[in-house]
């Protein structure tokens, strides 16, 4: 049996649309086993049950570029990520089940091919390339169309605090809502932003975090997808914390260097909405694992 553990990710961190991502603490683990039968899924909502599952067409993809026949599998999908709430569940789909593949053929496929080929599903680098590799990373598509990465450290006096709604926000929705033009003030705007995100982020500066998370790209649009955005971000606010809207939303993640100000984000977001999962978050910095077991024996990591 492969067990694949995969994280969380939160995408964008405010003001680098389509290219930063960081991996949390927040997992789901998919198992493959042998079958008897063509295809088994447990554990995925009865919709995702069949062929169509995004874990089973990453399998099948990298059984294709390895050349290799598709075996029969039984697929079991257990965890936390939950779906269209812009913490990458489609990425940790995607890289499960072609990390199953790789292990399933001996390591067959190379963490960069797995990047490019993870890139090549999800459309956009910045949830994958944090999924496989953990951490913070700035990714993007080369002039070959191969994923090129960057991986930045995060300063442990952050907090980070999910605030994760009880409803949907599909990315494919939440794309189409954005413009398909940027001002050059805008451009110039965005560019310097991000390029201080990711030096405040390391450095732990919760000012300089503050001043730097303000998106002209995308959160002034998807704000209005979540209904609830302004009443979290006061929240995130009163308790000295910076928040950006995570991925394609509905999650919304706020960012303080105080523990007690986290611990605060969290009590009052969760009194305010009850329904909600709030939690704190830590970063996840060793991104996609595996484990191939048989009979409750560990073979290999
Ligand atoms: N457990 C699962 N089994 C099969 N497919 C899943 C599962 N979780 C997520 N997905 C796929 O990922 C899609 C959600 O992706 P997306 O809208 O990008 O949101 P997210 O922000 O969670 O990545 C679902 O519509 C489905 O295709
Ligand atoms: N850059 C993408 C990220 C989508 O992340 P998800 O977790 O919502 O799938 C975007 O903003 O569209």
């Amino acid at each position: 049996m492969i067990k694949i553990k995969v994280p969380a990710t939160s995408a964008n961190v405010g003001v680098g649309f389509d290219c930063l991502g960081l991996a949390v603490s927040y997992y789901s683990t998919i198992t493959f086993d042998e079958s008897a039968e063509h295809l088994i899924i447990t554990g995925s909502p009865k919709e995702f049950q069949n062929e169509d599952n995004l874990v089973y067409k990453a399998f099948v993809k990298g059984c294709n570029f390895l050349d290799k026949p598709v075996p029969n599998v039984k697929i079991d999908i257990e965890g936390d990520v939950p779906v269209a709430r812009g913490l990458g569940s489609s990425s940790v789909c995607v890289v499960a089940g072609l990390k199953a593949a790789s292990v399933w053929f001996d390591d067959a496929i190379s963490t960069d091919q797995l990047l490019v080929l993870a890139t090549q599903m999800e459309g956009h680098p910045d949830n994958v390339t944090p999924a496989i590799l953990g951490g913070l990373c700035v990714s993007f598509l080369d002039d070959q169309n191969q994923p090129q990465v960057i991986q930045y450290g995060v300063s442990d006096k952050l907090h980070f605090v999910a605030m994760i709604p009880d409803y949907e926000v599909s990315t494919h929705k939440a794309r189409k809502v954005l413009p398909k033009t940027l001002s050059y003030a805008d451009a110039i705007h965005q560019v310097s932003h991000c390029a201080a995100m990711t030096k405040a982020l390391e450095i732990g500066n919760s000012d300089m975090i503050h001043e730097a998370c303000d998106d002209r790209m995308h959160e002034p649009y998807r704000a209005e997808l979540i209904p609830d955005y302004s009443q979290a971000k006061n929240i995130s606010e009163q308790f000295g914390g910076t928040m950006y809207i995570s991925g394609s939303g509905s999650t919304m993640m706020a960012i303080t260097a105080d523990e007690k100000d986290a611990d605060r984000i969290v009590n009052n977001a969760q009194a305010a909405f009850p329904k909600w999962i709030v939690r704190k978050m830590a970063v996840d910095s060793t991104g996609v694992v595996s484990e191939v077991s048989e009979r409750g024996k560990v073979l290999h990591r």
